[in-house]
């Protein structure tokens, strides 16, 4: 495959310094701009899609996006892709109490990134989605709910970075990704 540059447009810095470790290894090299994003209500692909065109109208050529959902079995998948307002109006340490009055403490981190080529061309979306559980905050809180999402007895801020990569919502995401790239170049 031969090297591509994409522009990961985010506000987000640790996301963004996940991507980045993560494409390290493969031919992708990034380059980012933060550019703040107006995010519609719909599905999760539709969020995703509509920030991709939205940043490609923004930026006037390619851009890659990604929308990052935590989704409640107990919830019927909410708060999803409106995590971030809960999680601010919360704060990580209180944030397993909203499944206080549950007993499924079930969750499933989605993360969906779309390509688009330039304004108004149709973006083509990439999607991982890894399950856990929502637990009271252990390890960092520096990045989101990383403290409060359970994976195999380790929350996600326990974890050594390469080893959260490994297995995340966005490792998985971005590998399929890298395999589309891999036959479009
Ligand atoms: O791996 C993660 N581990 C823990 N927390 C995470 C992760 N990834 C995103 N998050 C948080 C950030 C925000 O509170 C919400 C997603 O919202 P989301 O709109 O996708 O992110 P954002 O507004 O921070 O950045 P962007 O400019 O790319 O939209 O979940
Ligand atoms: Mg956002």
């Amino acid at each position: 495959m031969a090297p591509k540059t994409l522009n990961f447009i985010t506000g987000n810095a640790n996301k963004l310094a996940e991507v980045q470790a993560i494409l390290a290894s493969t031919p992708v090299q990034l380059q980012s701009q933060a550019v703040d994003l107006l995010e519609i209500q719909g599905t999760i692909e539709e969020i995703s899609r509509d920030k991709a065109l939205r940043a490609a109208a923004e930026v006037k050529g390619p851009v890659l996006v990604e929308d990052t959902c935590l989704c409640f079995k107990a919830f019927g998948e909410l708060p999803g892709p409106y995590v971030k307002w809960f999680l601010q109006a919360l704060g990580v340490q209180d944030f397993h109490k909203l499944l206080a009055g549950f007993e499924d403490k079930s969750a499933q981190a989605v993360c969906t990134f779309a390509y688009c080529e330039g304004p108004g061309c149709e973006p083509v979306v990439f999607q991982g989605r890894t399950d856990g559980i929502i637990v009271p905050a252990r390890g960092p809180t520096n990045f989101g709910w990383d403290a409060c999402f359970e994976y195999e007895g380790q929350t996600y801020a326990e974890m050594a970075k390469a080893d959260k990569n490994a297995i995340s919502h966005r490792g998985r995401a971005l590998a399929k990704l890298v395999e589309w790239l891999k036959q479009e170049v």
